[in-house]
């Protein structure tokens, strides 16, 4: 085999408060974050809801130092597995591939290009996969190599998810274990597993596996853990105005500490590394509105960052997909063609469902679009002079 590279794949996070608006944009651009009718609505809604949570979101990121630590983490996570690598016997290139910020992917596939990198492993840094993740870097590199004719020659393979792989959960059930052994009765403690949510239409609409795999993975931390302690399943981090996984972390605290429950760990589990939503909201937030619940004794596992027994799992990974067949983009941004997506609806005449849901969607672009109008004081209605 020629010369070897590992993508990593992550989400990227402003290094400093003046890049939290250009990211927010980036973020809400992506059409498989916000999910639109129309492709044209996507860059003034994301302009819009940019400016709109730049300043909450910037004191969040001062909270935690100003800025997000994922690029260092997923960089650091790149060097232990590098290494990890080299000791197995199996050298390679690691690079690294935000979806919004720098080293945005677009720079790491021209990177590796340079390389001249004969098989490349892309590994997503998010161990379930759902559309808004996973999901919307494998459109972008599916973009990337339609674009590109020079990369028609690169052999690759893609992991499209990894939540089974034992490495993984070892790890997982051992930064666990850390924790319960602070607690007097560390049987007792409950054990809360927090995944970032999505939009509850991703999985009833779009057919995201994201909810199965979360709920599959927390079991098998559980079987690995091979404790007695009661657990929870939750889900965190919702923005904007739609209905989101349930129940949201948020209630469920409320309700574990209505029911008596003093002793709590908290489980992050639908990412590898620290980030805003460990450090700020599980860290600040839901400590805070925990121990109003009566839950006095909250702790909350680290992320796996690099943690040996998980940057193994990672090159165990990588392994592994080198000897099996190839995973092709095409193959792993299939599933959703095959499920009910925006662009593929057609419109129907009559009071159908179809009708209803379109008559719904143009009533909040009318409604989005007077909102835009009122705030850049520029649009139709002004220039007809409906408004001044
Ligand atoms: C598996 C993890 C994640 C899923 C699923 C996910 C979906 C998702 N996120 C938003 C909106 C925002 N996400 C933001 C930051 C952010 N999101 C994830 C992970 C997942 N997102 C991470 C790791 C981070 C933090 C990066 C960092 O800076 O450390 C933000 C910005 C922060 C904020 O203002 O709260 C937003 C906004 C949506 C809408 C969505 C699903 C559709
Ligand atoms: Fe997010
Ligand atoms: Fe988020």
């Amino acid at each position: 085999m020629g010369r070897v590279g590992v993508l990593l794949l992550n989400l990227g996070g402003p290094d400093k408060l003046e890049d939290v608006g250009p990211f927010l944009y980036n973020l809400f651009s992506d059409p498989e974050i916000i999910r639109l009718p129309f492709r044209w609505m996507q860059k003034p809604l994301a302009w819009f809801i940019a400016t709109r949570r730049t300043k909450t979101s910037q004191e969040n990121y001062k909270h935690i130092g100003g800025g997000s630590p994922l690029r260092r983490i997923t960089e650091e996570q790149g060097e232990a597995l590098k290494a990890q690598l080299d000791a197995m016997g199996k050298a390679a290139n690691i690079y690294v591939g935000m979806r919004y910020w720098h080293p945005y992917t677009e720079e790491a596939i021209a990177q590796l290009a340079q390389d001249h990198i004969e098989k490349l492993v892309i590994l997503p840094l998010y161990p379930q996969f759902s559309i808004s993740t996973s999901g919307s870097s494998f459109r972008l590199l599916e973009k990337l190599w339609q674009e590109n004719p020079q990369l028609q020659p690169l052999e690759y393979t893609v992991i499209p998810s990894w939540y089974k792989q034992p490495g993984y959960l070892q790890a997982m059930a051992e930064l666990i274990i850390e924790q319960l052994n602070q607690f007097p009765n560390p049987d007792q403690a409950h054990i809360f597993f927090s995944a970032h949510g999505v939009p509850k239409s991703y999985v009833i609409e779009a057919g995201d596996p994201y909810q199965q795999e979360i709920e599959e993975c927390t079991q098998l931390i559980m079987q690995t853990l091979n404790r007695p302690n009661p657990h929870t399943l939750a889900y965190q981090s919702r923005v904007g105005p739609v209905e989101w996984l349930q129940p949201y972390t948020e209630d469920a605290l409320k309700e574990l500490g209505a029911k008596g429950v003093k002793d709590l760990v908290v489980v992050p589990i639908s990412f590898v590394s620290e980030h805003i939503e460990t450090l700020q909201e599980i860290d600040i937030e839901y400590r805070e509105i925990a121990e109003e619940a009566g839950i006095h004794n909250f702790r909350r596992a680290a992320a796996p960052n690099t943690h040996p027994v998980f940057i193994k799992a990672l090159a165990d990974l990588v392994n592994e997909s080198l000897e099996k067949p190839n995973l092709k983009l095409s193959q792993v941004t299939q599933m959703k063609k095959r499920v009910k997506m925006y662009p593929q609806e057609r419109w129907e005449w009559g009071l159908t469902t179809s009708a209803e849901v379109w008559n719904g969607r143009i009533a909040m672009l009318g409604f989005i679009a007077l909102i835009i109008e009122i705030v850049t004081g520029r649009g139709l209605l002004h220039a007809i002079g409906l408004l001044q």
